[in-house]
C-alpha cells in the first residue's frame, strides 16, 4: 500500500494530448462550440485523466469515512453523538440519503469506521478505527501528529482497494457528528477567514448555537495554533479522521489516476487538506454540489471550483457525490454517441 508521502509525489499532471484531442472530437459535434458547457469540460478532463479518448464511468463508488468529534462537548452540534454510528449502519443498510442515491445512479457505497464513538464493530462497515473520536480541540490537538497521517493513508488505501475492484470513480462522503466545526475551521485557518465570515448551523443549530460554534472555532485555532503552512498540521490541531481519510481518499485517488467526485461543506475541507499537500489533485477532482452552508461559495471561489449543481443540498454523506454520477456519466455518453457534422451530412459552419 502506498504511503502518504510516496502517494504525495506520485500525483502527475492530465494528459495534455488527450485532452486535445477529445476537444477536437468535441468540436465536431453537431453542436455550436463549447455548448454542452460543463459536460465538454468533463468529457475533457475524463481524458485526462484516463490517458484515453474512451473510457467506461459505469462502475461508481462513494467512499463514506465515520468518526466522531471531541468538540461534541462543546454543543456545537443540535444532534446527538449516537446519530453519527446509528447513522453510519444506513450507509450499508440502505435507506439513507446517500445509499438511496447510490441505489438511484447504480453506484455502491462503502463505510469505513475511522473512528466512530462506539465499542461494537457496525454491520457490514470496514473497521479502520483509529479511535473513538478525537479530543476536544478547543482544549488541545484534535489528535496527533502520526494520526493525522493515519487518518489520510487509510484514505488512500480504501482509493487503491477501490480501483484494485474495478471502480472508474470515486465520491467522497462522510458521517460524523459535529464535523461542519473542524471544517470552518480548517477553512479559516487555510484561507485566513475570520470564523465570524463563515460560521453556519450545519445540521440545524439556532442563532445562539451558531455564535457558541463560531466561539469554540476562535478559540480552538487559538489554542492550537496550527501552522497554515502545514496542512498535517491543520488536519491534526483542528481537524477530524473522517476529513483525513476523504483528503487521503483524494490523492490517492489523483496518484492513481481516478475522478474523484467532492461532495458537501466536509469534503470542501478535506480538498483543502489534499490540495495543500500536492495542488495537482485538483486536476482529478469534479465539485459535485454547491452546499448550502453559507462559506461554500466564498471557499470554492479561493479554490477556483465551480461545482455541477446548485441545490440547496446540505446533507453531506456522499449524497451530492452520489446524485453527479448520472452527470458525469451523460457528459461520458453524450461525447461519445452524438454524431459529428460528417456523420450526419451536415455543413459545419464553425468559424
Ligand atoms: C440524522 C442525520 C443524518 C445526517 N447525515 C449527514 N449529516 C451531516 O450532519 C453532520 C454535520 O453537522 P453538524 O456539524 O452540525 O453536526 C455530519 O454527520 C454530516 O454528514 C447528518 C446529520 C443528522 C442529524
Ligand atoms: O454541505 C454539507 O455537506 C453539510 C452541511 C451541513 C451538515 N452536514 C453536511
Amino acid at each position: 500500500m502506498k504511503k502518504l508521502q510516496e502517494t504525495i509525489k506520485s500525483i502527475t499532471p492530465l494528459s495534455k494530448n488527450h485532452m486535445d484531442l477529445a476537444k477536437e472530437r468535441l468540436d465536431l459535434l453537431i453542436k455550436p462550440l463549447d455548448s454542452l458547457g460543463k459536460l465538454e469540460t468533463i468529457a475533457i478532463q475524463l481524458s485526462g485523466i484516463y490517458e484515453n479518448n474512451y473510457y467506461d464511468t459505469s462502475n461508481k463508488l462513494i467512499l463514506g469515512f465515520g468518526a466522531d468529534h471531541g468538540v461534541y462537548e462543546e454543543n456545537v452540534s443540535p444532534c446527538k453523538q449516537v446519530v453519527t454510528q446509528q447513522q453510519f449502519a444506513n450507509f450499508v443498510g440502505g435507506g439513507n440519503g446517500v445509499s438511496t442515491l447510490c441505489n438511484f445512479t447504480n453506484s455502491h457505497v462503502w463505510a469505513i469506521d475511522v473512528g466512530i464513538n462506539c465499542d461494537e464493530e457496525i454491520t457490514g462497515v470496514f473497521n479502520e478505527k483509529i479511535r473513538k473520536s478525537t479530543d476536544n480541540m478547543r482544549i488541545g490537538p484534535a489528535m496527533a501528529y502520526d494520526e493525522a497521517i493515519k487518518s489520510l493513508e487509510i484514505g488512500i488505501k480504501y482509493a487503491t482497494l477501490a480501483k484494485e475492484k474495478g471502480y472508474k470513480v470515486i465520491g467522497i462522503g462522510e458521517m460524523g457528528i459535529c464535523n461542519t466545526t473542524p471544517s470552518t475551521a480548517i477553512m479559516s485557518v487555510f484561507f485566513d477567514l475570520l470564523p465570524e465570515n463563515i460560521t453556519g448551523m450545519g445540521c440545524g443549530l439556532d442563532n445562539e448555537g451558531i455564535l457558541r460554534k463560531m466561539n469554540v472555532i476562535k478559540d480552538s485555532i487559538k489554542i492550537n495554533k496550527p501552522d497554515k503552512n502545514d496542512p498535517i498540521d491543520i488536519l491534526a490541531k483542528v481537524g477530524g479522521f473522517e476529513i483525513g481519510a476523504m483528503a487521503g481518499a483524494i490523492l490517492g485517488a489523483a496518484s492513481l489516476r481516478m475522478p474523484v467526485v467532492l461532495d458537501g461543506f466536509i469534503s470542501y475541507a478535506a480538498f483543502i487538506i489534499a490540495y495543500g499537500l500536492n495542488n495537482l489533485c485538483k486536476d482529478y477532482a469534479i465539485p459535485s454540489h454547491m452546499s448550502a452552508e453559507p462559506a461554500s461559495k466564498l471557499v470554492l471561489d479561493k479554490l477556483s471550483l465551480s461545482p455541477l449543481l446548485n441545490l440547496d443540498m446540505k446533507l453531506g454523506e456522499g449524497s451530492g457525490a452520489a446524485l453527479a454520477f448520472n452527470i458525469i456519466e451523460a457528459a461520458n455518453f453524450t461525447y461519445k454517441n452524438m454524431l459529428t457534422f460528417d456523420e450526419s451530412n451536415m455543413e459545419n459552419t464553425h468559424p
